[in-house]
């Protein structure tokens, strides 16, 4: 896969982007507050049709317009294909070459994207919505279909709470068909995650390794809480049955507290180095490696299962490494073969990824320009 054309226009500060990206490495360099994580986040937003950022989606849009639109003509399996994104109203639509899109599947269609950014810190020290988020991105570059299975999950919960909240008496047999949604749905949850970081964790121990300068190794498990029976081993029936199970058994408490308690909603991913809690007792550069061996993980993983590499962005990530992290990443991005954009406010940080081909941006008050080859530090 490959950007050959991207487009923005009226995306956060930027009134209007067109740029031809590098084949590997494309570098936007400017000063705080410029829109170099805009024009990232613009592309992440096209990749995955989920902000980067932003709680809503009016925030994408450049204040005093009504709309925002994002495009790219990629190169997929041989044939080119442009998708695009409009943001208008609080609501999105999605086009596959000018047409909308007919379904997510359809859109996606192979393109996909690994971000890291300095928030990616959360999936050790923050709370287990950020790690499940965290992992909830990689769950669905490996199965985009998770997008569509995802969402029926979060319906069939909201129609549940909403039924809980309402209290008195809840009719068991109408209860229990909604149990029976959020039951089938949850178990596609659970196994789509459970496949992943079967996949994913001993690459990224392995990675962690290779990087963390420690010898203490690192886990990454992922637990569902509440669940009984032997969970490795179910199948996605048997999940559904051990989930139902669960909903009837929480049904009292969750009726007073009028919200579902078990569920993948309630999941949490562990990080463990040397046994111990990554989240209370690793250093903060260990927390860094930590992250970065399973960002590699998931792009690695990425081109053994699906046959390719992701777009790999990087905002502004060189200055919250140490030198000797810093060019074991950067190393690795030029050996990757991977399309990767980059942003710094020092070009200097991130040479380590750059070659001959490599495009210069330079972003100054949502404008953004070509910078002379070869004078990364300018701008
Ligand atoms: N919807 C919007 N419309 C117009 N401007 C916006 C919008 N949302 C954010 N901005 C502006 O975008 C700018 C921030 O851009 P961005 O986050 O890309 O900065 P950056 O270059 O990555 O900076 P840093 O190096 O500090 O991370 C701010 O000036 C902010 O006011």
């Amino acid at each position: 896969m490959r950007l050959l054309a991207l487009h923005v226009q009226d995306f956060r500060n930027l009134a209007q982007v067109s740029l031809a990206p590098s084949a590997h490495a494309t570098i936007a360099v400017g000063q705080n507050g410029q829109g170099k994580t805009n024009l990232l986040e613009a592309l992440y937003f096209l990749a995955t049709l989920k902000p980067l950022r932003a709680g809503r989606l009016s925030e994408l849009v450049r204040w005093g317009t009504d709309g925002a639109r994002v495009s790219g003509r990629f190169l997929l399996k041989g044939a080119e294909r442009e998708i695009a994104v409009e943001v208008g109203g609080g609501t999105r639509q999605a086009f596959v070459d000018g047409k909308k899109a007919p379904s997510l599947e359809e859109y996606f269609g192979g393109v996909s994207v690994v971000a890291f950014t300095p928030d990616d810190l959360e999936v050790v020290k923050g709370g287990p919505d950020s790690r499940r988020g965290f992992l909830d991105r990689a769950v669905f570059n490996r199965f985009p279909a998770y997008l569509r299975e995802s969402r029926e999950y979060a319906r069939a919960l909201k129609n549940r709470n909403r039924l809980l909240r309402e209290g008195g008496a809840v009719d068991p047999a109408y209860l229990g068909a909604y149990d029976e949604t959020l039951a089938k749905a949850g178990a596609r949850i659970y196994s789509r995650r459970r496949a992943l970081m079967s996949e994913l964790a001993p690459r990224a121990q392995a990675t962690f390794a290779s990087i963390g300068r420690t010898v203490d190794p690192a886990t990454y498990g992922y637990h569902p809480a509440h669940l009984g029976g032997d969970f490795a081993g179910a199948d996605e029936a048997a999940l559904a049955l051990a989930l139902r199970e669960a909903l009837s058994e929480r049904l009292r408490r969750d009726s007073d507290r009028g919200f579902t308690s078990v569920g993948p909603h309630a999941d949490d991913v562990s990080v463990t180095l040397g046994g111990r809690s990554a989240r209370a007792y690793a250093s903060q550069g260990q927390q860094r490696a930590l992250v970065l061996g399973w960002k590699i993980a998931e792009i690695e993983n990425l081109q053994t299962c699906m046959g390719f590499l992701p777009l790999l962005m990087l905002d502004d990530v060189s200055s919250e490494l140490d030198p000797e992290r810093n060019a074991y990443l950067m190393d690795y991005l030029s050996r990757s073969g991977a399309q990767v954009f980059l942003s710094t406010t020092d070009g200097s940080l991130v040479r380590g990824a750059a070659a001959e081909d490599t495009l210069w941006l330079s972003v100054a008050t949502g404008q953004v320009s070509l910078t002379e080859p070869r004078t990364p530090d300018a701008g």
